[in-house]
């Protein structure tokens, strides 16, 4: 991938990866199952990676984690592991502070360990769209369903116009002294960056990213993962060794 003309300052990842998969029940956390022979977190790593504006790729793990010392990603040279938090905000929180550390003037590309199959160029349309203002911008996709709101006995209260409704996707692209102080507050709420800054007054834009790009979640996204990993290796897409 060529690097971007259009973002002017150091670019970072910080990919949270210290939840517990509860939803997934897996027995240990999803971000380590195996997905065509490579743990979940190799994939998103290795895939960051090879986005070559990234400075450095800073993961947030739990406190103790014995599975993330063994992949050989996390010891290669453009990666630095910080311990993650309670909740995911937490856990962003910890890494953007690492990324200040290394540079005051960074921003900050946010994006999920359980999400192995981003595109490389998603992550190109998003740093060029979202270099175009400080909000920043994050990848999403137009619903395609309809959309229902449900009052508190989950009968129907409102049908909503959808085409003025988005589902968030990561990652999620800010200045990271922004992002650092929007995550300061209450953090009880937050379930993506956007929504940190939204709360600050800021409009990231939406840029429309690809569908396979899923958050694995429940049991049943590792099969979705493993039909578009094998479409995407039919579209040349292949596995590429770390450099
Ligand atoms: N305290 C936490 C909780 C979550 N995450 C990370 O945030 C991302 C998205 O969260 P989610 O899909 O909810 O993962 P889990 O929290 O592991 O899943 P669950 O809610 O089912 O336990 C994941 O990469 C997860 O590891 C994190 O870094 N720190
Ligand atoms: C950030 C995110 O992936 C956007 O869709 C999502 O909100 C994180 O999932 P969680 O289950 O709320 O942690």
């Amino acid at each position: 991938m060529t690097p971007s003309k259009t973002l002017n300052r150091p670019l970072y990842a910080v990919v949270p990866a210290a939840g517990v998969g509860a939803r997934m029940g897996a027995g240990l956390p999803k971000q380590y199952l195996s997905l065509d022979g490579r743990t979940v977190a190799e994939h998103t790593v290795t895939r960051l990676l090879a986005f070559a504006p990234i400075r450095r790729v800073v993961v947030a793990v739990a406190e103790g984690d014995p599975w993330w010392p063994q992949l050989s990603v996390a010891r290669h040279r453009r990666v630095r592991s910080v311990a993650g938090g309670a909740s995911r905000a937490d856990s962003v929180r910890a890494g953007v502070r690492a990324v200040l550390d290394e540079d005051a003037d960074a921003w900050v590309l946010v994006h999920d360990m359980a999400r192995p199959l981003v595109r490389l160029s998603d992550v190109q349309s998003l740093v060029t769209r979202g270099a175009e203002s400080d909000d920043g911008a994050i990848l999403a996709r137009p619903v395609t369903d309809t959309i229902k709101r449900a009052d508190a006995g989950n009968r129907i209260d409102a049908t909503l116009d959808r085409r003025h409704i988005w589902r968030a996707l990561t990652p999620q692209l800010f200045p990271a002294r922004a992002l650092y102080e929007a995550l300061a507050g209450d953090l009880s709420a937050i379930t993506d960056e956007a929504s940190a800054l939204e709360a600050a007054g800021r409009h990231p834009a939406l840029v429309e990213g690809r569908a396979d790009n899923i958050k694995i979640t429940l049991p049943e996204d590792l099969a979705l993962a493993r039909f578009y990993l094998a479409a995407q290796e039919e579209e040349g897409l292949a596995w590429r060794p770390l450099a």
